[in-house]
């Protein structure tokens, strides 16, 4: 009898965004950026201000707390200030972060009905990966994926390009049919809009306008409605539900 080959059953998958969905992060981010900005001698950001700037990677929140301030940074500054950055950050991981309530409980639920875990962040992976290992989740998420993680052509890819998104599904070595995005910023709900990927948004997050803005599929305000919001999108992933 001639052998078959039959195309493996990849799991469904969430993946995550980092800073504002899985962490409160901001403190720990804005109190980083403010160091740089002292030393720059511009005035600091609060953290109000601060939440709408994140989202985009730490470039562009250096950028944008020089544009607070009217000033512009030239691309050269601008690398050896986020390297600077970059330390600063690492040196206080979590000193003021924390999982947002609720996560872990989710991950439990889901991963008991067959899912796997992803992130997909605009942070450097490295720190990515220290934040997560401090807040004593790492080894829940099949790939953790950041702005410096994929390259293509030697061009780095992050979000809002969908192969960010699509790749670090391929890593985690989930069904790109059965994944579900979830994200606090525009950043987030354009590359899944952009991959052809549901995105739920959550609405406690980093975002320089209310979610709804950018149309995302559903829109939770607290983990506790997560699985309801994913088993309302009807992808067909809701094993063991
Ligand atoms: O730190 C940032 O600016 C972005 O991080 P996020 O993609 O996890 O929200
Ligand atoms: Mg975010």
């Amino acid at each position: 009898m001639p052998l078959t080959r039959v195309a493996p059953i990849l799991p469904p998958i969430l993946v995550f965004d980092l800073d504002g969905t899985l962490a409160e992060t901001a403190g720990d981010l804005i109190g980083s950026l403010n160091v740089i900005l002292e030393r720059e001698r511009i005035a600091p950001v609060s953290l109000a201000d601060g939440r709408e700037m994140v989202g985009a990677g730490g470039r562009a929140l250096i950028q944008q707390g020089f544009k607070a301030a009217g000033r512009a940074v030239d691309p050269d500054r601008l690398e050896v200030l986020f390297q600077d950055y970059l330390a600063q950050y690492e040196s206080r991981i979590a000193q003021e972060s924390h999982l947002f309530p609720g996560v872990v409980a989710t991950l439990d639920r889901f991963e008991a009905a067959g899912w796997r875990f992803a992130v997909c962040t605009n942070k450097v992976e490295g720190p990515s990966l220290m934040l997560l290992r401090e807040l004593g989740v790492a080894q829940r998420f099949g790939a953790i994926c950041g702005q410096d993680t994929f390259k293509v052509d030697g061009q780095p890819i992050s979000k809002p390009d969908p192969r960010a998104l699509t790749m670090t599904i391929d890593r985690a070595g989930g069904d790109l049919a059965r994944a579900v995005m979830i994200g606090d910023s525009k950043t987030d709900i354009h590359t899944a809009q952009a991959a052809g990927i549901p995105v739920v948004a959550v609405d406690f997050g980093y975002t320089d306008a209310p979610v709804h803005t950018f149309a995302p599929d559903r829109i939770i305000s607290s983990f506790d409605s997560l699985w309801d919001a994913v088993e309302s999108l009807k992808i067909g992933a809701n094993v063991g539900a």
